[in-house]
């Protein structure tokens, strides 16, 4: 069985894969500090909670936070007997290369991204992705990861105008009841809900007036449905979408020497 690994800046999500279905998808704050040890813990006791059999022989990572990488690898090497595939590294090989400026690095996320939503959609894509950032990744007739773009996260929004002015509380993202909010935290809501659709209609927009042809957009990430009922933007939500790619690029490798 396969552990996929998808390490964000904010939480670090953990799924088990059999071959045919993810049997366990768990999520833990991401932080450098955490060992082998602690998450080894952690997973254990919740394969354990939730009764799951599992046997782990594999393991892939897709890290946007490069400190966590090395105790992410003793984690497979101690407690699973295997080495990780880690996304973006040399050894872990794509079905087709980025096309970007030399020199540029792009963020591990964004390529697993790319490859599964090629994989369900085809090419001439947008992949909205609604993590720590807000990614856009655009996705060519033959499935590379040609640019994109990257915006501040919604939650990053809302706590830099928290933080930043006195009288602002911190909310919570919502879709509110009215466009004119008639108190702080409703109008607080109201900026981020409908400025935030008009940032992914706008970028949107402007993505498809530099593209020859039509162009399918899909989102994923925590707040994807949120979105999704203030506009019409979007063909298709996936949830599983980095995982679904974080086990194409595993299989890739394996089948393709
Ligand atoms: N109504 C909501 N209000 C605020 N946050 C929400 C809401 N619904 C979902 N979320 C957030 O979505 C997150 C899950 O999204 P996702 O895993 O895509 O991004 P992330 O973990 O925040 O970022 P990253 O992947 O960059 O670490 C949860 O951590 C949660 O905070
Ligand atoms: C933009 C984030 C933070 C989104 O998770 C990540 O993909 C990243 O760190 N990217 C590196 C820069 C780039 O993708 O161009
Ligand atoms: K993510």
């Amino acid at each position: 069985m396969l552990l996929a690994i998808d390490c964000g800046n904010t939480n670090t999500v953990f799924s088990i894969w059999n071959g045919t279905r993810f049997l366990a998808t768990w999520r833990i704050a991401t932080d450098h500090t955490r060992t082998a040890d602690e998450y080894f813990v952690w997973l254990s006791s919740l394969l354990a909670l939730t009764k799951t059999e599992a046997q782990i022989s594999e393991a892939i990572i897709s890290s946007t936070v490069p400190r966590v990488v090395f105790n992410l690898r003793v984690l497979c090497d101690r407690y699973f007997g295997c080495r990780p595939l880690v996304v973006g590294k040399p050894e872990c090989r794509l079905p087709v290369a980025p096309r970007v400026d030399q020199g540029t690095t792009v963020g591990p996320d964004r390529l697993v991204n790319t490859v599964a939503g090629y994989d369900r959609h085809g090419g001439n894509l947008i992949v909205v992705d609604f993590g720590t950032a807000t990614t856009f990744d655009v996705v060519d007739h033959d499935g590379a990861y040609v640019g994109g773009v990257i915006a501040p996260g919604v939650n990053l929004s809302l706590e830099a105008l928290h933080m930043a002015a006195a009288a602002l509380p911190h909310v919570d993202v919502t879709k509110p009841a009215k466009a004119i909010g008639t108190n702080t935290v409703a109008c607080m809501q109201s900026g981020v809900y409908w400025g935030y659709i008009g940032l992914i209609e706008g970028i949107t927009r402007e993505v498809r007036r530099e593209w020859a042809g039509p162009m399918k957009v899909i989102a994923t990430g925590g707040l994807a449905s949120l979105f999704a009922q203030g506009t019409d933007l979007f063909h298709a939500i996936e949830d599983d979408l980095t995982m679904h790619g974080l086990v194409l690029i595993n299989d890739y490798n394996k089948e393709t020497p």
